[in-house]
This record gives structure tokens, C-alpha cells and sequence, in this order.
């Protein structure tokens, strides 16, 4: 197997400051996400998905366990030897009286990457007509493309994006992804965090659930529902006599429908396909919204009763 690009196992961070009390945001955290795949980083508000960012970042020091990223520590490879990783904070904010071209530029610079590499990238991003418009002028969807634009500038293999669709059209959030996949194919490792799980549910390899600093849940679709076991919907155009009357399927019989425990669905779909030949049915799988709920709900209500987390 691949050796993965980011490896965190048994990470924790515990932030201590003077005079105040230390809390600890993440507690025992492993995962591992390969080269060209995408981890949907979730978890209610304070759960603790931007210091793992900035753990992968190399901003702050783990207090437990290790994280690396391409083999090395982020800690020791900021400045000079920096790993490329591109990152898209939430909020991004620019010198707002630079233009497009300008700002592009600057950050560019930094990187040793010349001004033509600039445009190219100015206009891959659909920002081309724009370069010239100071950044204030951009609105929240130019804004995002350019954060995108800058944070992709030297062709990252590893890309962090903090709640990059938030405000977004739905075209701009397509647009987003899209350029995601691109770059996935080039071998980078995205991780997004995001409350928006519709759109992630679509694109992402893996996620990882955190809540109150811990992992709730972690893998692809198929792990993570299989995880839960929640119940899932078969629907037919019309119920068939046969599927209402029959024995064995007359215990998931609600309505038109059947309904039945994921665990239960190969034996049922299985069933309905060989022994009574129906074909004509559409399957609605517990959905990542779903999986989060399972997960996330009971902490907050139990949390909302004994009065400690942040929502
Ligand atoms: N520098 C800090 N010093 C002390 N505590 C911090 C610090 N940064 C974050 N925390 C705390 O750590 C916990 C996790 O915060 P974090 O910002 O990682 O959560 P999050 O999942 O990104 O939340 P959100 O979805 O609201 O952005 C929170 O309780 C937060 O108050």
C-alpha cells in the first residue's frame, strides 16, 4: 500500500494559557488519508476541526501522539523547507486595496512563482476579467476563487479548505468541487471542513465525525453507515401484491415502502431480486446528514442537559 500523505494517530491538543484553566480540544485522533483522496472533516461547532487543521498545518504542536504530513512534521518543515500545502481559510481576508493580479502576485512572489503563472491561473479561475478590479470591489464568490487560486498556486499536495462553499451559488460551489477533482487527480490530499454536508457527501473518499475533540465516526459512506445500521427505504411505483403478502417480507412492509435496518438491506435486496424477480425499485441509503445525526445529536443534547458544549 501507498504510504499515506497525512498521518495522524493518537493525536491531542491541550491549550494552556496563563492564568487560565487548559482545554483540551482534541483527544486520541488517529486517521491516515492517501494521495488524489478527499476526508470531509465534520463535527458540531467546537469539536475541534480547526486545531486539527492547524495541527496538519505545522501552526501549533501536538500535546499527545504525532501527525505526519509527506513523511515529515509540519512543526519542522515551516519556513524555508515548506512543505507544499495549500490552505483556504474560512473568511478569507486580502489586502482589499491590491487587485486580483496584484494580490496573486504577491503571494506568488513568496513562493518563487512567476507573474505568467499568475494570469494562467487568474484566468483557469474564471478570474481573468477581473485582475485588474481591486479586491474589495470582488464579490464573496470571486473572493472564494481567489482564495482557491492562491492557496492551489504551487501546485499543493496536500490542500486544506475551512468551509470553502459557505455563501457560495450552487454553480461556485460546483465550480469548486470541480477544480477539487482536478487537483485530486494531480495526487493531492484534500481535506475540507464543512457544516455543508449535501455537497461534500457527493465528492468526498472519507470523512472523519469529530465531537467534543474526539472521533465519533470515521471511513467511507459504506463504513460509516454500516457503522450506525440505521434504516434505509426501498420504494416501488406500486407496492407489488406479491412484496405486501409475502411472509418473510411482511415485517419491513410501512405503507408503500419497505423498511429495514442497513444490515439487513443485502439479504432483503437479495431476496426481492431472486425469488420474487422485482427490479423496479429505487433504494434511499441513510444519507451523511443522517450518520451525523446518529453521531452528533446525542452529545449535544447530553451536553444541552448538563450545559457544556458550544453550538
Ligand atoms: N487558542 C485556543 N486557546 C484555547 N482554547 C481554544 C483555542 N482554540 C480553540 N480552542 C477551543 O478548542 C475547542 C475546539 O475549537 P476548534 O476551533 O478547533 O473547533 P471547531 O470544530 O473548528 O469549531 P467551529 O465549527 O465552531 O469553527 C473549542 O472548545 C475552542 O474554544
Amino acid at each position: 500500500m501507498d504510504t499515506p500523505v497525512i498521518r495522524a494517530s493518537g493525536l491531542g491538543k491541550t491549550y494552556s494559557h496563563r492564568g487560565s484553566e487548559a482545554h483540551t480540544a482534541l483527544t486520541d485522533v488517529s486517521f491516515e488519508l492517501g494521495a488524489g483522496r478527499l476526508l470531509a472533516l465534520l463535527g458540531h461547532n467546537g469539536a475541534g476541526k480547526s486545531t486539527l487543521i492547524k495541527l496538519v498545518l505545522g501552526l501549533i504542536e501536538p500535546s499527545q501522539g504525532e501527525i505526519s504530513v509527506m513523511g515529515q512534521n509540519p512543526v519542522h518543515s515551516r519556513g524555508k523547507r515548506a512543505l507544499p500545502i495549500g490552505y483556504l481559510p474560512e473568511n478569507v481576508s486580502f489586502y482589499d486595496n491590491m487587485t486580483g493580479f496584484e494580490l496573486l502576485k504577491y503571494f506568488a512572489a513568496l513562493k518563487g512563482i512567476g507573474a505568467q503563472s499568475v494570469k494562467q491561473l487568474l484566468e483557469e479561475f474564471g478570474l481573468d476579467y477581473a485582475m485588474d478590479r481591486k479586491v474589495r470591489t470582488y464579490s464573496k464568490g470571486m473572493r472564494q476563487r481567489l482564495g482557491l487560486a492562491q492557496a492551489t498556486l504551487a501546485e499543493p499536495k496536500v490542500l486544506l479548505l475551512d468551509e470553502p462553499t459557505v455563501g457560495l451559488d450552487p454553480l461556485a460551489s460546483a465550480f469548486l468541487y470541480r477544480k477539487l477533482n482536478e487537483l485530486k487527480q494531480a495526487g493531492c490530499a484534500v481535506i475540507v471542513c464543512t457544516h455543508e454536508l449535501g455537497l461534500v457527501e457527493q465528492e468526498l473518499d472519507k470523512a472523519l465525525i469529530l465531537g467534543k475533540g474526539r472521533v465519533l465516526a470515521k471511513g467511507d459512506m459504506s463504513v460509516l453507515r454500516q457503522g450506525c445500521d440505521l434504516q434505509l427505504r426501498v420504494a416501488f411505483d406500486d407496492l407489488p401484491k406479491r412484496v405486501a403478502g409475502d411472509a418473510f417480507l411482511s415485517e419491513f412492509v410501512r405503507e408503500d415502502a419497505l423498511v429495514m435496518n442497513f444490515s439487513r438491506r443485502e439479504q432483503v435486496l437479495d431476496y426481492l431480486i431472486r425469488e420474487k424477480q422485482i427490479c423496479d425499485l429505487s433504494v434511499s441509503l441513510p444519507s451523511l446528514s443522517d450518520i451525523f445525526h446518529h453521531h452528533v445529536s446525542p452529545l449535544v443534547h447530553s451536553a444541552t442537559c448538563s450545559g457544556g458544549i458550544e453550538l
